[in-house]
């Protein structure tokens, strides 16, 4: 763990300070402790002059207890700071580093999750759990060490025992470890059916409740409830437990030390200061049990942004190649998500400058994923992704995103006004380019509608605005951006016809690129310079033009007769 913080901290000189002086503080408190005995002595017997000496001295170490402490706290506080600047640095950095096919919703959750409680924990380990862990340990061992002095018999009495409470400390450890990870993963279930509860309301609510959703909640919930039951019911036991082997210590040696009175090898005085030191000596300990479990927790948070941290990165290399012109080319492209589970298998054709492909095929046949491999949101699994006559790999991620322009169904606007989203397309842009993209990909109706016009909010995601219009907004971006590569997912089949309209007029500002279309619109197919037909397992069917295909009465004449029969009114409107 601590050699975890420190690589988050960089050099982490702060967190050593911290420790350093939290070790002298310790050491401090328990000389404290120790001195108490002297000085206990010292006024039973009647020694006024003794016990001034010792009380001065108790006070100096005292004194210099509570400074080293208080530093210690200062840079237990600053090394938190550091930490959680550092953790918000490197999680940032990270996520832009990432290969954007794997930031998607699990990752974005999980994200939320540890960049708000999780950093929080993480970074007070240092001044809320290291510190006070080594004052739990550096101040008994000191004290066994002045009881050791004082008499040896009760100071290994109380040497051997901490071997006995550090066995109860673990076993406490044990016990709230399992069902703590148990509760967490309840909890992670319960949160996730909640989302997904709130999420399926409208289909809920429009079937009268189909009960299957309510009984998934309901079981994850009542399964969170008993976990988070058994790790209180298994905390109280194990601090039952430790609690008993420190009473057990405490037992062990007031009989030794009472023994030792009654045999004369110890006076009475002596005896009562021990005893007093006894207390004092499990005090410390006590707290252990406590700490080590919030120990726990926050390095299981750490472990996860380390796992977040060490996800391999997409190679990127040195110098990036320049592509020749806008044709894009796939040469026997296979790719999988998981090991032996192929999704795309020897795909190779390729697309000319300027031209349209229509890529066709059933659900699931692959579309997306063969559109995102050319974006690079991965790499491939075996073949080659080229863009002007060079491998994307050696483009790397930046190159190939500069020259492809994103146009997806599941449009994302973050929360900013109208003009900034269309903006992202090229910041650099003037403000009257922006606006001739606004007006191409009539946007401007949009603004018109929305109360504060170009400068209206769009909510987070783009939620105050339709599907259709969010889908104007990525097509005004994409006209501002200008690339050469034009990657589009139609999806205008979602879409009501008004919009569906204005979708399709913008569109015809974006021709002249190369076009790689996930074509739901048959006027879009018909008219592709290309038709590339996927089969159900993510390998080419058929390739060409729509005459061509029609007169081969292959897949895609029969996807065509299928088409055209489902939605026969959309020929009749394009
Ligand atoms: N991130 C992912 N992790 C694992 N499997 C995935 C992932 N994304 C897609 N798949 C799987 O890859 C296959 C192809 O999915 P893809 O979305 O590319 O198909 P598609 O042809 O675009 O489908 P649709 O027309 O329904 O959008 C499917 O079996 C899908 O379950």
């Amino acid at each position: 763990m601590i050699r975890d913080l420190r690589w988050v901290l960089g050099k982490g000189r702060t967190l050593d300070g911290m420790i350093a002086l939290a070790v002298v503080a310790a050491i401090l408190q328990g000389i404290t402790f120790v001195l108490l005995v002297p000085l206990l002595r010292a006024l039973i017997l009647g020694d006024i002059a003794g016990a001034w000496l010792w009380a001065g001295a108790l006070t100096a170490a005292a004194l210099g207890f509570a400074i080293t402490l208080w530093f210690s706290s200062v840079l237990g506080q600053k090394a938190a700071l550091d930490l959680s600047v550092g953790l918000y640095d490197r999680l940032g950095d990270k996520i832009s580093r990432l290969p954007l096919g794997t930031v998607d919703l699990a990752l974005t959750g999980r994200l939320a999750r540890l960049t708000s409680k999780g950093v929080m924990q993480v970074a007070t380990v240092p001044a809320h759990l290291v510190r006070p862990i080594i004052t739990a340990v550096g101040t008994p061992l000191t004290v066994v060490i002045g009881m050791t002095v004082i008499d040896w018999r009760i100071g290994l009495t109380a040497l051997i025992s901490l071997p006995l409470l550090a066995g109860g400390y673990l076993l406490t450890g044990t016990i709230v470890r399992n069902r703590d990870s148990k509760y967490a993963a309840a909890s992670a279930e319960a949160a996730g059916r909640i989302v997904e509860f709130a999420r399926v309301q409208p289909a809920l609510r429009a079937f009268r409740g189909s009960a299957s959703s309510n009984d998934e909640l309901t079981r994850a919930l009542g399964a969170q409830h008993k976990t988070y039951r058994s790790l209180l019911l298994g905390g109280a036991a194990g601090m039952s437990i430790f609690a008993v082997a420190v009473q057990a210590v405490i037992t062990v040696l007031v009989l030794l030390g009472t023994a030792l009175t009654l045999g004369g090898s110890l006076d009475v005085p002596a005896l009562v200061a021990l005893l007093v030191l006894s207390l004092r000596f499990v005090e410390p300990l006590m707290q252990v049990a406590d700490l080590g479990s919030a120990l726990r927790v926050s390095s299981n948070s750490l472990a996860e942004m380390r796992e977040i941290l060490d996800a391999p990165e997409l190679p990127e290399p040195t110098t990036a190649a320049v592509p020749a012109d806008a044709s894009v080319e796939l040469r026997d492209v296979g790719f999988s998500y998981r090991p032996d589970t192929p999704v795309l298998t020897g795909i190779s054709f390729s697309v000319a400058p300027g031209t349209t492909t229509a890529l066709v095929g059933p659900s699931g046949s692959g579309k997306s994923t063969l559109i995102k491999l050319l974006a690079r949101f991965h790499d491939v699994t075996s073949g080659q992704v080229m863009i002007g006559g060079q491998d994307v790999r050696e483009l790397g991620t930046a190159t190939t995103m500069e020259n492809v322009s994103l146009v997806f169904q599941d449009v994302y606007l973050f929360s900013g006004t109208l003009l900034d989203n269309i903006r992202m397309g090229r910041p650099e842009a003037s403000d009257e380019e922006v606006f001739a993209a606004a007006h191409a990909a009539e946007v401007d109706e949009i603004a018109a509608r929305l109360g504060d016009g170009w400068d209206s909010q769009v909510g987070e995601g783009g939620g105050l605005l339709s599907g259709g219009e969010r889908q104007r907004v990525s097509i005004a971006r994409a006209i501002l951006k200008d690339a050469p590569i034009l990657l589009l997912d139609e999806a205008t089949s979602a879409l009501d016809p008004v919009n569906e309209q204005a979708v399709s007029r913008a569109l015809h500002h974006l021709e002249g690129r190369s076009r790689l279309v996930i074509a739901h619109r048959l006027e879009t197919v018909v008219n592709a310079d290309q038709i590339v037909v996927l089969t159900d397992d993510g390998r080419i069917a058929e390739v060409g033009v729509h005459a061509t295909l029609m007169a081969n009465d292959g897949p895609y004449a029969a996807f065509w007769r299928a088409r055209t029969e489902a939605a026969g009114w959309s020929l009749a409107t394009s």
